[in-house]
């Protein structure tokens, strides 16, 4: 019996994924956890814990170095939400664009009897602009900046893409018609619109500040729809101040952007839909499933991909460090138990190394010893014996 660990508010459609081979318990001693945005770095990762799945895109939240020196799994749910965030960023571009909050709240304001006079005369403070013929630069042309440039085309506008990292998947999923810069400043310089989808880390924190912001005309309109930190608060604060941006829209509060008729703040509803919501879950419930039950990884984020067909009676898989000699010391190993392999598979990503070993034949007894003694090899995290169903 496998037991997960919820934190947040996980869709029922998700858990209703898990067999009777599992249980849903707060325990201390959870073998995985399904998370959305709960900050797992302030708290220690117990021993038992061999996967934690994220429904949603951002792992910030995850400690990723402690959770593989641990031997702890971790994945996302790529994708699972980015046409929820698509959609809120092609709102939000089209509220902008036609100063859509400012006109309904004159509206509501003004319910007189004589209100359809003093409306004509006033409308014209709200008068806006198409988007049709601007300029959009989308930052990051993952998941969600793929599909808000493709959207951003189809009404009309010139979107040009920045993304250096781009994967060759990735890029299938793009309009030819986006036009690629070089550089970030490119991107952005001649934009109306400038909208940011890049993941959180050490490379993307003031990705967007005062230089960046610089590069763009006097006026543009700036969404963050990523991570809090992506865009330097305290730089988007002064280019307002001084009309370098003419709005600023996020999903991330912070009391520096408080209280702006220049900022609009929403409270991190990007992936915040039911049908993002259940896909995530979903899609985490069931690699939790995989990874419990075979061993098989699927873009996790701290292991390499490695998938085995599971045919024979038992499997032992070995996360470690990749460093010389692990696959020779772990074979070693099983041969002194008198053990003959059915298949092996070794693959390795950055630092971290994964092994899986297929045997037919073992008893209760050999087994407990050799995981101990596979465990006690310097630079293993974490040894795992699957039983084939
Ligand atoms: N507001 C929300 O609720 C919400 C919902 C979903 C995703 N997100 C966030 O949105 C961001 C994008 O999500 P995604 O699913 O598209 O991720 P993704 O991994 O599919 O795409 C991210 C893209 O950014 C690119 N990138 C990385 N560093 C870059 C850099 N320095 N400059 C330009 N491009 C860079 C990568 O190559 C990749 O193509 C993440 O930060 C995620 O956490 C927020
Ligand atoms: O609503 C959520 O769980 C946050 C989603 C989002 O921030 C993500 O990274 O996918």
């Amino acid at each position: 019996m496998y037991q997960i660990k919820t934190y947040n508010a996980i869709a029922q459609a998700g858990l209703d994924q898990f067999t009777p081979a599992y249980t849903l318990n707060q325990t201390d001693d959870a073998d995985a956890y399904l998370i959305r945005s709960v900050n797992l770095h302030d708290q220690p990762l117990p021993k038992s814990l061999k996967v934690i799945a994220r429904a949603g895109a951002g792992v910030n939240n995850v400690p990723i170095e402690r959770a593989t020196v641990n031997g702890t799994a971790v994945f996302n749910t790529p994708g699972s939400n980015a046409n929820a965030v698509k959609e809120l960023v092609i709102a939000l571009l089209v509220i902008s664009s036609r100063n859509l909050l400012a006109a309904a709240s004159y509206s509501a304001k003004h319910t007189e009897a004589d209100v359809s006079q003093r409306t004509e005369h006033d409308k014209t403070k709200f008068n806006g602009t198409e988007l049709a013929g601007k300029t959009l630069a989308v930052i990051g042309l993952g998941h969600v900046g793929s599909l808000v440039a493709n959207a951003a085309l189809n009404l009309g506008m010139t979107v040009i893409g920045y993304d250096p990292y781009l994967s060759a998947d990735a890029a299938w999923n793009i309009s030819k018609q986006v036009q690629r810069a070089a550089t970030l400043t490119a991107a952005v310089k001649n934009a109306d619109y400038v909208t940011v989808h890049v993941p959180k880390n050490d490379d993307t924190v003031d990705l967007i500040g005062s230089a960046e912001i610089a590069a763009m005309p006097a006026g543009t309109t700036l969404f963050n729809y990523s991570r809090i930190g992506i865009v330097n608060n305290a730089a988007a604060v002064d280019a307002l101040n001084q009309g370098q941006l003419r709005h600023y829209y996020t999903d991330f509060g912070e009391p520096q952007i408080a209280n702006r008729e220049d900022v609009t703040v929403t409270p991190h509803i990007g992936g915040s839909t039911i049908e993002a919501e259940v896909n995530g879950a979903t899609q985490a419930a069931r690699t939790i499933m995989t990874y419990l039950e075979t061993g098989n990884v699927k873009a996790a984020i701290n292991l390499p991909d490695l998938t085995v067909p599971f045919n024979a009676a038992y499997r032992f898989t070995v996360i470690h460090d990749n460093v010389p000699n692990m696959v020779s010391q772990i074979t070693q190993k099983i041969a002194a138990a008198n053990l003959n392999i059915a298949t092996m598979a070794n693959a390795a990503k950055q630092g971290t190394a994964y092994t899986i070993i297929d045997v037919d034949d073992l008893d209760h007894q050999s087994s407990q010893q050799l995981i101990k003694t596979l465990t006690a090899i310097p630079a293993v995290a974490r040894v795992r014996l699957l039983t084939h169903k």
